[in-house]
């Protein structure tokens, strides 16, 4: 079936389901796009402030319709309140709930760590992957969530293909690699979506991943963030407990200012900052095994130090990481004995 075709069934399917004042759902002005990937078929239903409560029946009767002529395809519908929308429907409003929705652990896992940075490109995917491979090597049991919508990586950086299996009630059953268990937002996504993934549809798409797979009973969750600052953070740090974020940068300073916003956001959030980790902080010869500080390497130990936070270490640049990480094979994983792979254990001793 087309796209397009499945999108009119979908449509038909959400004329059946009822507002709360009685109006089907399908000519609700409220309900976005109706997008459809090969993984995934992903609307919003916007409403007004307060009435998240009388909107749960709209959400789970549109659910149960859509999964019905779905086939393997993952059924994401969120909620999201808008000021605008508030005169219109206040003739149906319910009283509002005081207050944000509570933080709501995830089933089966203890402790979950966000890796951020503030921009692009400096490692923070790579830090992520060798970081939760070190956790591993401590003796925890370790699961990678892959939230970057601008560039899922960690298919490619762990070896991954396909979409994980889904089971016959809805929920996703995780990859395995090297002894970790992985959720990748990039098995939703085809090519280019970012753009139209952004808002609504990122943030309902990373509540399944959390809230809808069987990760089993995991140490530590490590959440492999977006670069900056945006949706996926806010609704993450809002909707659950995080035991707190490890924040990558560079050693030049536009990184650091760029990682300094990204401390900022966390810190407003009430999320408490692990540390800094500078990346690709030195050079080290892979011949003679000298090390060259080509970046000037400290600022980030500086910059920690003068916003009160801690200092994680730094990661040298080495092109075995990148080789490794090309590969689908972590540093960590595939040569523990390395310097390179010490410079991750060490990182998470200091954290864990
Ligand atoms: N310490 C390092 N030494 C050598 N290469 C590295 C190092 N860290 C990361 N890289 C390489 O830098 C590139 C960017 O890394 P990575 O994808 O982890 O960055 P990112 O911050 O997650 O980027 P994005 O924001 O695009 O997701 C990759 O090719 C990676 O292999």
């Amino acid at each position: 079936m087309s796209d397009k075709a499945l999108e009119d069934e979908v449509r038909a399917a959400l004329g059946q389901v009822q507002l709360p004042g009685g109006a089907p759902l399908a000519t609700y002005a409220g309900l976005s796009d109706i997008i459809i990937t090969k993984g995934a078929i992903a609307f919003a239903i916007t409403i007004a402030p307060g009435l998240e409560a009388s909107f749960a029946p709209v959400r789970d009767q549109a659910q149960k319709a859509v999964s019905k002529i779905a086939g393997e395809r993952k059924v994401m519908i969120s909620i999201t309140s808008d000021k605008q929308q508030a005169q219109k429907a206040q003739a149906t409003a319910a009283p509002r709930q005081p207050g944000p929705p509570p933080k709501e652990p995830v089933k089966g896992i203890k402790s979950i760590i966000a890796v951020a940075s503030g921009k692009g490109g400096v490692g923070k995917s790579t830090t992520a992957v060798n970081f939760a491979l070190a956790l591993k090597a401590r003796g925890q049991k370790v699961a990678i969530l892959d939230a970057d919508i601008y560039g899922p990586s960690m298919p490619k950086l762990l070896g991954i293909e396909g979409k994980p299996a889904m089971r016959d009630d809805g929920i996703f059953t995780p990859h395995e690699a090297y002894g970790i268990k992985v959720m990748s937002i990039g098995s939703m996504l085809e090519g280019d979506q970012a753009v139209v993934w952004r808002g609504p549809m990122a943030t309902s798409a990373l509540r399944q991943l959390l809230r809808e797979t069987d990760w089993g009973e995991i140490d530590t969750l490590v959440v492999d963030l977006p670069p900056g600052t945006g949706d996926v953070h806010i609704s993450l740090v809002q909707t659950v407990p995080l035991t707190g974020a490890i924040v990558v940068s560079t050693p030049q300073d536009l990184a650091l200012i760029d990682a300094k916003k990204a401390i900022d956001m966390f810190a407003r959030t009430q999320v408490s900052i692990l540390g800094i980790v500078e990346n690709m902080s030195y050079f080290l010869c892979p011949s003679c095994g000298t090390r060259s500080d080509i970046f000037g390497t400290g600022g980030a130990a500086d910059t920690a130090k003068s916003l009160g936070v801690p200092f994680l270490g730094g990661i040298p640049l080495h092109m075995d990481i990148r080789e490794r990480s090309d590969a689908g094979t972590p540093i960590v994983a595939t040569a523990p004995e390395s310097d390179e792979a010490k410079a991750y254990i060490a990182v998470a001793e200091l954290v864990n």
